[in-house]
């Protein structure tokens, strides 16, 4: 049993990061029809090391029995109430570009519990188009529409993504993923996410010019923030 409650501890955050990598591996052992896995196994199918993984889910209050491990259908649905799956999140895509109309029709949102709801864009002629099944409209629309389950996602060029981010928040948006390569100034209690491709890719031709390293270290890595082992009291 844990000592305390998981609503009472504070989860470190590089441990929140790999929670979604958990529940992946997770998912697909549940398909392949496996109802219990070892914290080896577990930590194998996920790329990290077994004692992080058995750390990160003593977070959770998670321990596994000895000797038959974590209940495969169990330890999913406890991640799933950690990360706050079970409530439905609507996406908000602004700038209905390239990257925007791939994302709308990227189904692998809805699938793990955020449906693409709403399509934004400025451009005249882009307004009142139907993009992978919806309608984009203006600011003004989404103002009419809006809900505080709302996630933005920002896929405009980089030097309007600060205007759009305040718009988001004005109409009371708390959690943005940001594609756009600016750096954003937003008010505490706001909490922004950055995806940049560019940046993995360098990191992949760091590590393609020193193949000296473990291969194996690159997802270890991406997974193992270094704040990770201060937060969890390593030896430098
Ligand atoms: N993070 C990543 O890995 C990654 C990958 C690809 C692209 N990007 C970035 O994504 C962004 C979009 O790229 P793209 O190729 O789709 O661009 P794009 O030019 O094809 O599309 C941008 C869209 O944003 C709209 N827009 C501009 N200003 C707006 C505003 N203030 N409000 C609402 N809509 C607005 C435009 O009308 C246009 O439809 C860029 O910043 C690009 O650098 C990031």
């Amino acid at each position: 049993m844990s000592a305390e409650p998981a609503a009472h501890r504070v989860i470190p955050g590089a441990t929140v990061a790999r929670l979604p990598v958990y529940l992946r591996a997770l998912s697909a052992l549940a398909t392949a029809g496996t109802d219990t896995v070892s914290s080896e196994e577990l930590a194998e199918a996920a790329g990290v090391r077994s004692a992080k993984l058995r750390k990160d889910l003593s977070y959770l209050g998670s321990y596994g029995v000895r000797g038959v491990g974590y209940d495969v259908a169990r330890l999913r649905d406890e991640i799933e109430g950690e990360l706050g799956l079970r409530h439905d999140f609507s996406l908000v895509i602004v700038g209905m570009g390239n990257l925007g109309h791939a994302l709308a029709a990227y189904s692998g949102f809805a699938t793990r519990g955020f449906a693409v709801r709403w399509l934004v864009d400025e451009a005249p002629d882009v307004v009142g188009t139907r993009i992978a099944g919806l309608t984009v409209i203006d600011f003004d629309g989404l103002a009419r529409e809006c809900n505080d389950s709302m996630i933005g996602v920002i896929a405009t060029p980089p030097d309007a993504a600060q205007d759009v981010a305040d718009r988001l928040v004005a109409l009371g948006v708390r959690s943005i993923l940001n594609f756009a390569p600016a750096v954003l100034s937003i008010p505490s209690g706001v909490e922004v996410r950055k995806v940049d491709l560019a940046t993995e890719l360098q990191i992949l031709a760091f590590h393609q010019q020193h193949p000296r390293l473990d291969p194996k270290a690159l997802d270890r890595d991406a997974l193992d923030p270094k704040t990770d082992d201060l937060e969890e009291g390593a030896a430098p």
